[in-house]
């Protein structure tokens, strides 16, 4: 699990590597060099020319070690040095004088807003005008240089951080719109927000070995999820274990028209490994959750299209409710009851969290430890608009304190906020999975691990790993754009198996 700390904590952690490693800081900034060069000349050959546009920071100092470098490595090399009052660094200067030392590269001063076609002749344009030191939106000619980099020809890649780009607040000035941006040791936490997709790009972390223990110990609530720690909380099963280890899960979900949501559900639920697996269905889904999923169990509700009687909760260690609910005034009621008789933890889902959003006084009903798994849309209906990310990850954490349970945001980085603020930030999945009934089946799994009596920040950190792991091995065979949700749980096989073995 990685740890996501702000720029000044980014900053001590600089300076502490400095002291204790201890190296001084223009070898760091090597290090720091060798590491994007070695991201960079993976990727592009030298037969690409280079434009490097350079602050007078540290950050231009790392676009001008990065210069010497791709230089020596064979690159048509030429750098532009942005002056617009930011002060000079020591390491700018070290590294500056190391490159006209070198010799054969083009140096040139930008003061004033400069004819953007002073850019054309570049393939790659490496922006190294700001990282970290960002501290209030850009202006003047820092403006005008950062307007041509975004209408030049050049794939922009930047260094840290795009120019202009805040790390920990909304970005409301200008910025470099990178197509990747190399970030060292730690990923940032605005790098996991839709909106920051316009300036980061694709982006990845680079090591430049700062101080481990530093960032171990760093106060933070934030997280990056990793394999790892999904491995270590997988559960093995042992010897003598049999069904009724394993939990009874109760999944209700699915009417008339959509009892597709319901069989998707729950092949998820079996696949995740549930001991036994219910499904209540109106009459109109006997004969489709039967034949589709003959593993599973009924409980038959009383209606013929939606769920709208009662069901024997006492039976049950979990409930897994919503995919393909509907709203009818029947089914309200009938979750409010259920609500009112199970007092175990509960996935909550789609029309459930649709119900709760339109019935706030519910929400207190909801058993503590339950996790929720709202899209966006369902979350806005549960919390109310929001002004940004950041905004959204604030609601998002407190909507996790006022129920005391999970809130799992879906989406490309799906965030899982626990009560206690701690916010898990999933690395797996891809754009192949927006696709209908993609999150059903993570209702699926959840409610089969929940059933087994996972912990329930431990459960929903592993499931939505494996559900974002399984849609990757997904894509890989089938590729993104013919990948459907039946093929996630297709592969959550291989997801257990992998992570397991
Ligand atoms: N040893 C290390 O520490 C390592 C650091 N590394 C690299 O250093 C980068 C951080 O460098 P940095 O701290 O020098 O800041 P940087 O982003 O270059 O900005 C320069 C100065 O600009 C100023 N400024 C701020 N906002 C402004 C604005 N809107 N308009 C105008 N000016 C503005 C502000 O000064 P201020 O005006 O606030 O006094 C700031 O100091 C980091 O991202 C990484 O690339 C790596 O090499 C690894 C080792
Ligand atoms: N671009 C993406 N990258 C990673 N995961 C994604 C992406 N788009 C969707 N997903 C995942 O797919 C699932 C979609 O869930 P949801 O919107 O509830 O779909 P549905 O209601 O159709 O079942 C979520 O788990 C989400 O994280
Ligand atoms: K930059």
């Amino acid at each position: 699990m990685q740890p996501i700390l702000t720029a000044s904590q980014i900053k001590a952690l600089d300076a502490y590597t400095i002291a204790h490693e201890p190296i001084v800081s223009i070898d760091l900034m090597e290090r720091a060099c060798r590491a994007f060069v070695a991201w960079f000349t993976e990727r592009f050959n030298n037969s690409f020319t280079v434009g490097i546009v350079c602050g007078t920071g540290n950050n231009g100092g790392d676009g001008l070690g990065i210069a010497r470098l791709l230089k020596e490595w064979g690159y048509p090399v030429r750098v532009w040095l942005v002056k617009g009052g930011a002060p000079e660094s020591i390491d700018f200067k070290i590294n500056l004088d190391r490159l006209k030392h070198l010799g054969g590269v083009q140096i040139d001063e930008i003061t004033a807003a400069p004819e953007c076609s002073i850019f054309s002749d570049e393939d790659i344009l490496i922006d190294a005008i700001f990282g970290t030191g960002l501290s209030r939106p850009v202006e003047g000619v820092y403006t005008d240089v950062i307007a041509c980099m975004n209408t030049a020809r050049g794939t922009r890649v930047a260094v840290d951080l795009p120019s202009g780009f805040m790390a920990d607040e909304p970005t409301t000035g200008p910025s470099v719109e990178a197509r990747y941006t190399v970030s060292f040791q730690l990923p940032k936490l605005a790098f996991f927000f839709p909106s920051s997709f316009q300036y980061v790009g694709e982006w990845a972390v680079v090591d430049i070995s700062l101080n481990k223990a530093f960032i171990r110990q760093a106060q933070t609530s934030h997280f990056f999820m990793d394999r790892n720690t999904a491995r270590s909380l997988l559960r093995r099963r042992s010897k003598f274990d049999h069904k009724g280890n394993f939990g009874h899960a109760l999944l209700v979900a699915g009417s008339l028209g959509k009892m597709g949501a319901a069989v998707l559900s729950a092949r998820a639920t079996l696949r995740s490994g549930v001991g036994l697996l219910t499904v209540h269905t109106p009459q109109a889904g006997i004969s489709i959750v039967q034949t589709a999923v003959p593993e599973a169990m009924l409980s038959i509700d009383g209606h013929a299209s939606v769920f709208a009687g009662a069901v024997q909760p006492e039976r049950y260690t979990t409930i897994g409710i919503g995919p393909g609910l509907g709203k009818a005034p029947e089914t309200v009621k009938a979750f409010h009851k259920l609500l009112e008789n199970f007092p175990h933890p509960m996935v909550i889902d789609a029309d459930a969290l649709n119900i709760l959003g339109e019935n706030r006084e519910l929400l207190h009903l909801v058993p503590k430890g339950s996790i929720l798994t709202p899209h966006p849309k369902e979350f806005e209906r549960l919390v109310g608009p929001w002004q940004n990310d950041f905004e959204r990850l604030e609601k998002q954490k407190g909507l996790a304190a006022q129920l005391q349970s999970v809130v799992v945001l879906k989406g490309a980085f799906t965030s899982i906020a626990a009560p206690d603020g701690k916010t898990f930030f999933n690395p797996t999945g891809n754009p192949g999975m927006a696709t209908g009934g993609s999150g059903d089946v993570l209702t699926g799994i959840l409610t089969g691990l929940l059933a087994q009596r996972y912990d329930t920040l431990e459960g929903a950190l592993l499931g939505v790993y494996l559900h974002g792991f399984a849609g990757d091995l997904g894509a890989w065979e089938k590729g993104m754009d013919s990948l459907i949700a039946s093929d996630i749980v297709e592969f959550l096989s291989g997801a257990f198996a992998r992570l397991g073995g």
